[in-house]
């Protein structure tokens, strides 16, 4: 089975530190690393993709350094960065062939491969289209497509749902669904649902450093006993929208049904609620401060549809 491990992983950028002695491993299964913008999220993928040296420490693949592994460890390896290069006037057909070859697959694994993935990503029908017709979501799924050219065994995706709608978000997460067996896959993301139903473990990275590790239920335990709910006026909502973490607003009959995640009990009425991992991202992160909490949308109250709690967060 194979194997990555992390020991005390360290990049510097001049005197920025992005990653800070990050140290674990990954075996067989999804990860989904969760950070806020400057996290270290990317920064993490491309020294595991052996992309950027480390300035201290090491990525190990079944105890050897990928340093030395080189080429070897490359072939395992299928990685969809946050912008994949492209060109625009390709088909995607003719992209995916270009790329395959650039893989050096001998020319029929290449012509097999590429039908493969093309099914597999959906885009059967929509293959000799120009790229530049296809949609934010068809692209990212062509994104996916060439990172599995070459059946990887690990694969590491830069936040691959930035910009989908949730149509594609669902049909994004049953293909990874499909991909798991046999395989490490470590996608990164800022938006909790993303990975909250399909990766097996969740890492929580905090200014470099890892801070949670564990599957959804064992890292959102990390906040039980810090989230509430409680019913309040509009006025007492935006009060609290002020001091506290607020998690989710929903308007009921004239009243406002809050939730927020905080040490302390925000007032008495507040009633301890089950943790969940939006939760533990709004602990973790809330750094937006309650003034960008309370201007989302026109109305502050209103929970709209689709939009991530950890996106308003930010
Ligand atoms: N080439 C670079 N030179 C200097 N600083 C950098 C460089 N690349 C990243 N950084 C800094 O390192 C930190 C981590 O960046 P990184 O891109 O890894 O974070 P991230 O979690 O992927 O963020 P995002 O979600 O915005 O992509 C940030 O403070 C960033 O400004």
């Amino acid at each position: 089975m194979l194997e990555l491990t992390l020991d005390r992983l360290t990049k510097r950028y001049h005197n920025k530190i992005a990653l800070d002695q990050v140290s674990t491993e990954f075996t067989q299964g999804v990860y989904g690393l969760l950070g806020a913008n400057g996290a270290g999220k990317t920064t993490m993928l491309r020294l595991l993709c052996d992309i950027l040296d480390p300035t201290e420490g090491e990525v190990l693949c079944n105890g050897t350094p990928i340093r030395r592994l080189g080429g070897e460890y490359r072939r395992l390896l299928g990685y969809l960065p946050q912008d994949f290069g492209y060109y625009p006037d390709f088909t995607a057909l003719r992209y995916l062939r270009y790329i395959a070859a650039l893989k050096a697959l001998p020319p029929q694994t290449a012509r097999d491969k590429v039908e493969e993935c093309i099914c597999l990503t959906g885009l059967k029908g929509e293959e000799k289209q120009k790229i530049r017709t296809y949609s934010g979501g068809m692209l990212r799924r062509l994104g996916v497509a060439q990172a599995l050219l070459n059946d990887p065994r690990i694969l590491i995706m830069d936040e691959p749902t930035s910009g989908l709608d949730p149509r594609e978000r669902i049909r994004f997460r049953n293909i990874i669904s499909s991909l798991s067996r046999d395989r490490i896959i470590i996608l990164s993301t800022h938006i909790v649902s993303d990975v909250e139903y399909i990766a097996d473990e969740i890492l929580l990275l905090r200014a470099g450093q890892l801070i949670q590790k564990g599957t959804v239920t064992e890292v959102a335990e990390q906040v039980k006993g810090r989230v509430w709910e409680c019913m309040v006026s509009p006025a007492e909502a935006e009060e609290l929208g002020q001091k506290y973490a607020v998690a989710n607003l929903k308007n009921l009959a004239g009243m406002v049904k809050v939730r927020i995640v905080s040490d302390e009990k925000p007032i008495p009425q507040a009633e301890e609620a089950e943790p969940a991992l939006e939760d533990v991202y709004l602990y973790y992160f809330d750094q937006a401060g309650p003034q960008k909490r309370q201007t989302y949308g026109e109305n502050p109250y209103e929970r709209k549809e689709n939009v991530d709690v950890s996106d308003r967060a930010l």
